[in-house]
């Protein structure tokens, strides 16, 4: 089998525990994602999702494991790998316009001055921000403006991988279904690859290939990834009516209220713990007879 664009391999992070002895976040975690993938992660706080994804990011070192991008052991931060946080990290003293370009300059330092502010400006337009709104800093944009720009200058940046913590955590609802759709669009015209963390069900079915499910730690386990079955493009309010919609969410639900606990803090001997791939399709195997309202739902380990 071909290794994937992204490749996960025995990840293990342990810290100290404050008592003088260890605590094991996960152990010999392994995973993969394929170029063009946008896969959401979804656990119970604490369970070490933003530890795996300060180390995709190459900002902290594994105890053990590696993560390797396109073959290359990531190892520090690059600009092939762009991050987005919950709290902006927009610099303060530049203008909207000024904190894209100051990207995009360092990505692309050959570029002359007016291609680089063209690429910034158009980037910003595709998550709606446009006119004297781009000259103003960050301190006077609103809390979802700035997350716009934060998403724009990621992607201004065309880095291989994106990594998004939880972006849309701290916006109001409205808010955060306008993002969602802009980020859809924005990443709809490339190839990039995708791995956000979110708390939240519905924005992971929306927008994901995949989700990934982390059970609670500690030794948490990326035990399943459940293959999001519903055609592209996708919208809001289409998407419930799709006869897949209900049936994943549940199985979402019902991980994260029940097993991600009852499979807490099990160790499982290993040195290579892959998830276990979930594919729902209603299309694919209607209820029968038998079996009316137990939807069918395959489990296939890889
Ligand atoms: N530098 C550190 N030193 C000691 N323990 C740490 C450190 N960083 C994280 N932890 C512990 O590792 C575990 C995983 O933390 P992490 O922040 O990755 O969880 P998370 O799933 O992202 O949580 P949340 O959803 O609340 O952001 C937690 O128990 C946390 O207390």
């Amino acid at each position: 089998m071909s290794k994937p664009f992204l490749s996960i391999e025995r990840l293990t992070q342990r810290f100290p525990d404050g008592q003088g002895g260890t605590l094991t976040v996960f152990e010999n975690a392994s995973f993969g994602i394929e170029k063009g993938e946008f896969v959401c992660i979804l656990g119970h706080s604490g369970c070490g999702k933003s530890t795996i994804m300060n180390i995709l990011a190459g900002l902290a070192e594994p105890t053990s494991g590696v993560v390797k991008m396109d073959g290359l052991e990531v190892a520090g931060p690059s600009l092939d790998r762009g991050v987005v946080f919950q709290n902006y990290s927009l610099l303060p003293w530049l203008s909207t316009l000024k904190n894209v370009i100051f990207g995009v300059k360092a990505r692309y330092p050959d570029w002359p001055r007016d291609k680089v502010e063209a690429h910034a400006r158009d980037y910003l337009a595709k998550v709606g921000l446009e006119g004297d709104v781009v000259h103003r800093k960050p301190s006077q944009l609103s809390g979802g403006m700035r997350q716009r720009v934060s998403i724009a200058r990621a992607f201004a940046n065309h880095p291989k991988l994106l990594l998004l913590d939880e972006p849309f955590g701290a916006l109001d609802a409205l808010t955060r279904g306008t993002i969602q759709d802009e980020l859809l669009k924005i990443w709809g015209g490339t190839e990039q690859t995708v791995f956000m963390i979110t708390h939240d069900i519905d924005e992971a079915i929306l927008l994901a290939d995949r989700i990934l499910l982390m059970t609670n730690g500690p030794y948490a386990r990326v035990a399943e990834s459940v293959e999001i079955s519903i055609p592209r493009p996708r919208n809001r309010t289409e998407i419930v009516e799709h006869p897949n919609y209900y049936t994943i969410r549940n199985h979402l639900v019902q991980f994260l209220g029940q097993r991600s606990k009852e499979m807490a803090g099990e160790r499982i001997e290993g040195e290579d713990l892959r998830p276990e791939t979930v594919r729902i399709d209603q299309a694919a195997a209607p209820a029968t007879e038998d079996n009316p309202d137990k939807p069918p739902l395959r489990a296939v380990n890889e």
